[in-house]
């Protein structure tokens, strides 16, 4: 990987823009968790892994600056802090996994001076990090076994390092493939309205030398229906209990397409992102952003002024689409209450 998703480095969190992607490689600085928490609102860092890796690092920054001379007012603030992450985006459970353990540990650790305190929150959000580069690998080895030499993948949206602390999950599966020799190319839907696909994906595979074709997300049933399609291989941003998936907008379509061509479906993630709290995928909560998303393009206006826009962020593929979840922990499949359930626990 020849870019850095987040680091922390020195006293700052430093992110790589996306919103800048793929014309300008430009590296954001943060010094205080409130910045972070607007980096993740506005998608300069976007990825349900990545916001989770960026919100522990937004909570170590907001305790390094916490003032306080006692620990109920430090811990009441840090508490805030907690808040104000959590309230940046509603969908990836990966968010909130990390602010609870974030919270867990400092909860841990409260026997502990405060400046004490600040420092192992900071050493944890740093290990979410290289955790997360780790988990991704293990998601790919375990992908990559599905992945026949010399076929074609249709993915969707930019499940890649930039959505991961590095080597991503859907891409990692790809990456895994190509890495262990397997000639495979990858089709990437531009992924409207905020064209990860076609701005992030495509960067990411191009700078790895693996061989990407860009298509309109309205193409994808048409590659199908000819035949030039083998597999399709997803993120997520949170999984129910019984596999129906939450991932970008658009994903749906093209399990229903998969489905009815006969071609296998897999959604790549990390445990963290199942949601077992949730018996189904009714209750995952669907991010709606600005209808500016929609209706320009680089600030250039593609629809009338004042015409109505719905921008869901989201959708949900039941269960019966997915014919795999790959995890760092194994491939999940078939009856998903048991088996989501028994990686979780394993
Ligand atoms: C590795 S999961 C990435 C996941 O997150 C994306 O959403 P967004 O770009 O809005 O953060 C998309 O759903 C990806 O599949």
């Amino acid at each position: 990987m020849s870019f850095r998703t987040i680091e922390w480095r020195g006293d700052k969190v430093v992110m790589i823009d996306q919103t800048k992607l793929p014309t300008e490689e430009v590296y954001n600085e943060y010094s205080d968790f409130q910045g972070v928490a607007e980096a993740i609102r506005g998608m300069i860092i976007r990825g349900a892994p990545a916001i989770g890796v960026a919100a522990a690092m937004g909570v170590a920054l907001g305790a390094r600056d916490i003032i306080a001379d006692t620990h109920e007012s430090f811990f009441r603030q840090l508490s805030n802090v907690c808040d104000v992450l959590a309230r940046t985006r509603p969908t990836a459970v990966n968010l909130f996994w990390a602010i609870e353990r974030m919270k867990r540990v400092a909860e841990a650790n409260r026997d502990k001076d405060i400046n004490s305190i600040r420092a192992i929150l900071k050493a944890e959000a740093i290990a979410v990090e290289a955790e997360d580069l780790q988990i991704c690998k293990a998601i790919g080895a375990n992908g990559a076994a599905l992945i026949k030499d010399g076929a074609t993948v249709l993915t969707h949206c930019n499940a890649g390092g930039l959505a991961t602390a590095g080597y991503g999950t859907a891409l990692g599966v790809i990456r895994a493939a190509h890495e262990s020799g397997k000639k495979i190319k990858v089709i990437a839907d531009e992924t409207r309205p905020w064209l990860q696909g076609a701005r992030l994906t495509a960067w990411e595979l191009m700078k790895d030398n693996i061989p990407v074709t860009l298509i309109s997300d309205n193409m994808a049933g048409w590659l199908m229906q000819n035949g030039e399609i083998d597999c399709c291989v997803v993120g997520a941003d949170r999984i129910a209990a019984n596999g129906d998936t939450a991932n970008k907008i658009g994903t749906y379509s093209v399990a229903v397409l998969a489905k009815e061509h006969r071609i296998p479906f897999y959604v790549a993630a990390p445990i963290s992102t199942l949601d077992l709290s949730l018996d189904s995928g009714a209750k995952i909560p669907i991010e709606e952003r600005t209808i500016t998303e929609v209706t320009q393009i680089k600030g250039i206006q593609i629809a009338p002024e004042g015409v109505k826009v719905r921008n869901p962020a989201f959708d949900v593929t039941p269960a019966r689409y997915v014919t795999a979840i790959i995890t760092e922990k194994g491939v999940a499949h078939g009856d998903y209450l048991e088996s989501l359930s028994a990686l979780a626990k394993g």
